[in-house]
C-alpha cells in the first residue's frame, strides 16, 4: 500500500531572470482581427459589456478546496497564500483528514473530508464564497450537486464552483451553465459572471494558446508533439509517475483520442492531432505544433501575428527562439516561440511552453476565480518578468 507523506511545504523561490518579451502597442488592425478570431472562436457576438480588472475586494473570500493532498490543490493553496483577498476556510483529503494544513500561514487549517451532505450543509449556510474540485476525473459530480442542492435549500444562487477535472470541459453554455475559464481566449466577462467554470486541460491550454492565431492560415489539421513533467499524472501511481521507470525514458501514451486532443479540437473549432508523453522531469509541458499553412508566410510575419494577437496578454509572452520547459517550470504563464517555417513556406513549427501545475492548472483557476469573485484578474498571480517560481515538492508516490 503506498504510504504518502503530508507533502507540502510552501516554496516560493525567487529567481531573477531578464525579461525575454518584446511587447509593442497593439496598432487598430491587429485588434480587429484578434477580435475577429476570438470571436469566431467563442462563437458568440462582439461583446458590449465594459470589464473591469481592478475591482478591489471588499471583503476576504473563502475559499473550500476539495482534493487538497493533490499537486494542483498544493499549488493553489502556495497562491491563496500569498494572494490579497482570497483565503483558504476549508481543505478536504480522505488520506490527510486530522491533519494540520502544512505551507499555510494565513491561519491554522486542519484536512477534513467533506461528504457531500457537508458540503450540501456548507453551502446552505454561505460558509464559502468558492468551492474548488481539485479531484481526478469522474468524482466530483456528487460534490457539484451538493452545492447546487445547498444553494436551492437556502433559496440563494450557487457559490463559484471552479473544476480542475475534464467532466465539464465539453458542456455548452446552451446545454447547462458551466462556462469553460480559458481567459485569452474566452469571453471574461461571461467568466466574470460564471458560477460554475470548468477550468482547461493542462496540454489543451498550451496547444489552444500555440494555434489560436494561425486558426484562420490552416491548410489542414496541425499536429501538437507534448511532453509533459511528471507532476501531471498526479499522485495516484501509474507507470507515468515511477521515476525509476522515467529515468533516461520517454514515455509516449494515449497515441490517438487522448481527452485533450478532443477538448483541443472542440474549443478550437478545428480537427487537432496530439501525441502526448511524459519526460523525467517534474513541472512543465514542452508542445512541439506543426501547424499546414493556406498560404505562404514568412516567420517573421508570424511572429508578428503572434505579438499582436497577445500583446494585452499578461500571462502570454512570445519571444524568437524556442522556449525551453526548464526555464517555465515555476511560472505563472504560458511562453510561445520557435516560428520554423519550411523552405515553401507553407508549414510553420511553433513552440510552446506552460507549467502544467500553474497555468495549466492552479493559476488559470485562480484567474478564473478572482474574475468570478469581482477581485483583479491577476491578484496574486506573479507575473512572468517578476521571476518568481512557484515550487511543488514532488511526492515519491512508489514508495512502499
Ligand atoms: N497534475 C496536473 O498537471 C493537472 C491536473 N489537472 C486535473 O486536476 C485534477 C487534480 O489533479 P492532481 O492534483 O494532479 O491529482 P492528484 O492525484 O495529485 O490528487 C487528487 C486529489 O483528489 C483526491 N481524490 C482522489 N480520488 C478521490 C476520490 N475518489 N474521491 C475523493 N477524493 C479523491 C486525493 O486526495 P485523497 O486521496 O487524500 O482524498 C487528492 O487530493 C485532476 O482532474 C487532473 O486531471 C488539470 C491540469 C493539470
Ligand atoms: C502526464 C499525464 O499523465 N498527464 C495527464 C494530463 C493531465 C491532466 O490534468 O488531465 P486533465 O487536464 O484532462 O484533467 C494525462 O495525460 O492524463
Amino acid at each position: 500500500m503506498m504510504r504518502i507523506q503530508p507533502c507540502f511545504n510552501s516554496k516560493l523561490t525567487l529567481l531573477l531572470r531578464p525579461r525575454t518579451a518584446t511587447r509593442t502597442p497593439t496598432p487598430p488592425t491587429a485588434t480587429m482581427f484578434r477580435s475577429s478570431v476570438l470571436r469566431s472562436l467563442r462563437n458568440v457576438a462582439p461583446s458590449t459589456r465594459a470589464f473591469s480588472t481592478s475591482a478591489v475586494a471588499e471583503a476576504e473570500k473563502k475559499i473550500a478546496l476539495i482534493g487538497a493532498r493533490g499537486y494542483t490543490g498544493q499549488a493553489l493553496i502556495s497562491l491563496v497564500n500569498a494572494h490579497p483577498s482570497l483565503v483558504i476556510s476549508h481543505v478536504s483529503s480522505r488520506e490527510l483528514a486530522g491533519k494540520p494544513l502544512d505551507g499555510y500561514s494565513k491561519a491554522q487549517i486542519t484536512y477534513s473530508n467533506l461528504s457531500p451532505e457537508d458540503i450540501k450543509n456548507m453551502e446552505a449556510e454561505g460558509e464559502v464564497d468558492a468551492w474548488v474540485m481539485a479531484l481526478p476525473n469522474g468524482v466530483c459530480k456528487p460534490m457539484v450537486e451538493s452545492v447546487l442542492a445547498g444553494a436551492k435549500k437556502a433559496g440563494k444562487k450557487n457559490s463559484v464552483v471552479v473544476d480542475l477535472s475534464a467532466d465539464y470541459r465539453f458542456d455548452e453554455p446552451r446545454d447547462t451553465n458551466w462556462i469553460y475559464g480559458l481567459p485569452e481566449l474566452n469571453d471574461r466577462s461571461k467568466i466574470s459572471q460564471a458560477t460554475l467554470i470548468s477550468n482547461p486541460g493542462c496540454y489543451a491550454t498550451g496547444a489552444q494558446l500555440a494555434l489560436a492565431p494561425l486558426i484562420p492560415h490552416l491548410s489542414s489539421p496541425p499536429t501538437v508533439f507534448g511532453v509533459s513533467g511528471y507532476s501531471g499524472a498526479g499522485t495516484k501511481p501509474s507507470p507515468k509517475n515511477d521515476t525509476t521507470n522515467l529515468q533516461d525514458n520517454l514515455i509516449p501514451y494515449s497515441l490517438t483520442d487522448h481527452i485533450h486532443e478532443r477538448e483541443i479540437s472542440h474549443r478550437l473549432g478545428s480537427k487537432v492531432a496530439f501525441i502526448p508523453h511524459v519526460g523525467q522531469w517534474f513541472q512543465g509541458i514542452s508542445l512541439t505544433v506543426s501547424i499546414p499553412l493556406a498560404k505562404t508566410m514568412t516567420s517573421r510575419e508570424i511572429r508578428n501575428l503572434y505579438t499582436e494577437f497577445y500583446a494585452s496578454e499578461k500571462l502570454v509572452e512570445i519571444i524568437g527562439e524556442e522556449p525551453s520547459v526548464k526555464d517555465i517550470a515555476g511560472q505563472h504563464g504560458v511562453r510561445i516561440g520557435g516560428f520554423g517555417v519550411n523552405q515553401a513556406g507553407d508549414r510553420v513549427v511553433v513552440v510552446a511552453t506552460i507549467d502544467n501545475l500553474l497555468k495549466g492548472a492552479a493559476t488559470q483557476c485562480l484567474q478564473n476565480l478572482n474574475l468570478a469573485l469581482g477581485v483583479g484578474e491577476f491578484d496574486g498571480i506573479p507575473l512572468m518578468g517578476s521571476g518568481e517560481r512557484l515550487i511543488v515538492p514532488a511526492v515519491n508516490v512508489h514508495q512502499k
